[in-house]
């Protein structure tokens, strides 16, 4: 499959009232990448998701996905998104995992549409692509933040999308299951071919599972292989970006 560049931004900026908190931001994602955007906190990555997204506009600069200019996009099915806020259903809340699956379709089928025997089996083998198939009828306050993360991913699968954004999902799951949740995006990514860009502000695990790595503090300060992220001193970070990213490995590193 020859590369397509998925989503384009080109001199992008955007103030909430005064304060600009993402300046001139060029990014270009390609089909097939798994892109880390790091940064520290406040430093604009949910914002430059948000305006990704279209539920945010720029105040200067232009976007694209999938090669259309952001007003005239409509196949919002092609890509999923995964919040930060996903895991953090209590216990009790009256929906089971097959049906916070099935959800995921309603972009796909219409509000008003009903489900049937074929979208059962959709979510059913979205499910079991992040192995959590047995617990299609428990309820979803009743599994831990890991598991419900791996049910939204599945809720996001089911549309097939082609580019799946998350917003820091390793949050709130448990330090011995994050390595197998960043082995199941490294499925989604190679074996479905699903570009993915995440959020985190885990540098160190990030570097090791992303093939690209993205670090802005309201503008992109670096873009690149994980690889040539990897190569650098904590004297090279210095000069690249200075204070704000000395924090971020220093707060955030392995
Ligand atoms: N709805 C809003 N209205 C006004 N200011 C906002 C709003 N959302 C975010 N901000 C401010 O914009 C700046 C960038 O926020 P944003 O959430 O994009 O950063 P972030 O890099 O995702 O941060 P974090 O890593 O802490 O999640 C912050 O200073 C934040 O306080």
């Amino acid at each position: 499959m020859s590369e397509q560049t998925i989503v384009k931004l080109d001199n992008v900026s955007f103030k909430y009232e005064r304060e600009t908190v993402v300046q001139d931001v060029d990014l270009e994602i390609k089909s097939g990448q798994f892109l880390g955007l790091v940064g520290p906190n406040g430093s604009g990555k949910s914002t430059l998701i948000k305006l990704m997204l279209g539920l945010e506009k720029p105040d200067k600069g232009t976007i694209q996905l999938f090669g259309r200019p952001l007003k005239q996009y409509k196949d919002w099915q092609e890509i999923g998104f995964v919040s930060q806020k996903a895991n953090s259903f209590n216990s009790g809340f009256p929906a089971t995992v097959l049906e916070v699956v099935k959800t995921g379709l309603v972009s796909r089928i219409g509000t008003f549409k009903f489900f049937n025997k074929k979208h059962k089996e959709k979510a059913m083998d979205a499910l079991r692509t992040v192995e959590m198939e047995e617990y299609a009828h428990a309820g979803i306050g009743d599994l831990s933040g890991g598991q419900q993360q791996r049910v939204f991913i599945a809720r996001a699968l089911v549309s097939d999308p082609s580019l799946m954004i998350l917003d820091e999902p390793t949050v709130g799951v448990d330090a011995k299951h994050v390595t197998e949740f960043y082995d199941l995006l490294g499925r989604l990514n190679k074996e479905r071919g699903i570009t993915l860009l995440m959020i985190t502000h885990d540098i160190g695990t990030i570097t090791d599972h992303a093939t690209h790595v993205v670090c802005m503090n309201k503008t992109v300060h670096f873009h690149g292989q994980s690889e040539e992220y990897k190569e650098f001193s904590e004297e090279d970070l210095n000069q690249l970006y200075g204070y704000a990213v000395q924090q971020l490995t220093h707060n955030h590193s392995h």
